[in-house]
C-alpha cells in the first residue's frame, strides 16, 4: 500500500489573455498549494482492473473520476498489466476552485510512478497530467508556479512569504466550463502578473497582498452574490487581502497576524460551514 498526499491550489493571480481555437483560454496565473489536502492510497491488485473507493458521496466512483483516468493512462502508455485499488479521502471540498480532482489525478501519477517502478521524470508526468486537465500538470508539481497557456506550462516561482490562510467556501458548486463561457474578454481588468512575480521574488507580504487578481471572480459574483458577501465579511474581519480561488467559489484570505486567524475563523463558521485556516506549502512536492 502506498499513499500520496495531494494538496489543494489557491490562485494569486489569475489571468485571461484570448479565447483559443481549441475552445481554451490562454491563461496567466500563479498559482501555489496550500495545506488542506487529500490523501490517497494506492494498493496494487492482480486482477488487472483500477477501482476507486471515495470518501466524498458526490464524487464520482467510476471513469468520470480523475483518478481513475490517471491510472487508466499510465497502464495503457506503459502496457502495466497489474491492477490497482485508489482510495481518496477527501478534505479538499469539491467544485470549490481548489483543484481537488487535478491534485488527486496528480497524487496518482506521482504514486503509480512509484508503484510500478514506472521511472518517468517529473516534467513528463506533468505533460501526461495535462491530457485529464488543464490544473494536472502544476498539481503534479505543487509548490508555487506561473501557469501558461491552457495552465499546463509551469515555470517554478519562489515560495510566498510565510503568512495563514483563511479558505471559506459558499455552499454552491460551480462549474468552471461556465464560468469561463460568461467571461467578456472585451471588459477584463488584468491582474499585474509582474508585480506578483517581483513580490514573491523578494519575499514582500504587502506587495503580495496587493498585487492578487482574478478575471474570473467578477463572472462568478455576478452569477452567485453569496461570493460576494463572503468576500465582503472576510475582508471586514479583518484579512489583509481577500480573492476568489480559480473559477470558485472559494474565497481566501491573507492573515500575517496570528491574533487576528482565530478571530476571522470564528466570525466566518457563523454562517459558513466550510472554512479552513490553513499555510501556503510554498515548496515543490518531492517526487521521488
Ligand atoms: C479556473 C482554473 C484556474 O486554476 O481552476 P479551477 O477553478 O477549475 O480550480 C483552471 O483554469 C481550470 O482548470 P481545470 O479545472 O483543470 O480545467 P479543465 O478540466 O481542463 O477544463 C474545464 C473547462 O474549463 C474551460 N477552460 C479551462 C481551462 C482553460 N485554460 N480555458 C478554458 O476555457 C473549458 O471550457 C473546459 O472545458
Ligand atoms: N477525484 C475527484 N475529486 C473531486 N471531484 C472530482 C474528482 N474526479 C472528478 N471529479 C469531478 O470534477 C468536478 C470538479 O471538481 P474539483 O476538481 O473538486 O473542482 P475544481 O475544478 O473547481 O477545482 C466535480 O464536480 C466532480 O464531479
Amino acid at each position: 500500500m502506498l499513499y500520496e498526499k495531494a494538496p489543494a491550489k489557491i490562485n494569486l493571480t489569475l489571468d485571461v489573455l484570448h479565447k483559443r481555437p481549441d475552445g481554451f483560454h490562454e491563461v496567466e496565473m500563479i498559482m501555489t498549494t496550500v495545506d488542506l489536502a487529500d490523501r490517497v492510497w494506492l494498493r496494487q491488485t492482480d486482477d488487472g482492473r483500477i477501482t476507486i473507493k471515495v470518501s466524498e458521496r458526490f464524487v464520482p466512483n467510476d471513469r468520470k473520476n480523475l483518478a481513475y483516468q490517471a491510472a487508466e493512462i499510465l497502464k495503457k502508455r506503459y502496457g502495466v498489466v497489474k491492477g490497482v485499488e485508489i482510495t481518496l479521502d477527501k478534505k479538499i471540498p469539491v467544485a470549490a476552485g481548489l483543484a481537488g480532482g487535478s491534485s488527486d489525478a496528480a497524487a496518482v501519477l506521482r504514486g503509480l510512478n512509484r508503484l510500478w517502478n514506472l521511472g518517468i521524470s517529473a516534467d513528463e508526468l506533468a505533460q501526461i497530467g495535462s491530457t485529464i486537465g488543464s490544473d494536472v500538470s502544476f498539481c503534479v508539481h505543487g509548490g508555487t508556479a506561473l501557469a501558461t497557456g491552457r495552465g499546463e506550462k509551469i515555470e517554478h516561482l519562489k515560495a510566498p512569504p510565510n503568512c495563514w490562510v483563511i479558505l471559506a467556501k459558499p455552499s454552491i458548486s460551480v462549474s468552471t466550463a461556465d464560468i469561463y463561457r460568461n467571461l467578456d474578454l472585451n471588459s477584463i481588468a488584468h491582474p499585474d502578473t509582474s508585480a506578483m512575480i517581483s513580490a514573491l521574488k523578494s519575499g514582500d507580504y504587502d506587495k503580495m497582498c496587493s498585487s492578487v487578481g482574478n478575471v474570473l471572480e467578477s463572472v462568478t459574483m455576478r452569477l452567485y452574490p453569496q461570493v460576494v458577501d463572503l468576500k465582503e465579511k472576510m475582508e471586514k474581519f479583518g484579512a489583509d487581502a481577500v480573492l476568489m480561488s480559480g473559477s470558485g467559489p472559494t474565497v481566501f484570505g491573507f492573515v500575517k497576524n496570528e491574533y487576528r486567524v482565530s478571530r476571522i475563523y470564528n466570525g466566518l463558521k457563523g454562517f459558513c460551514s466550510d472554512v479552513h485556516a490553513v499555510r501556503m506549502l510554498g515548496e515543490r512536492l518531492n517526487l521521488d
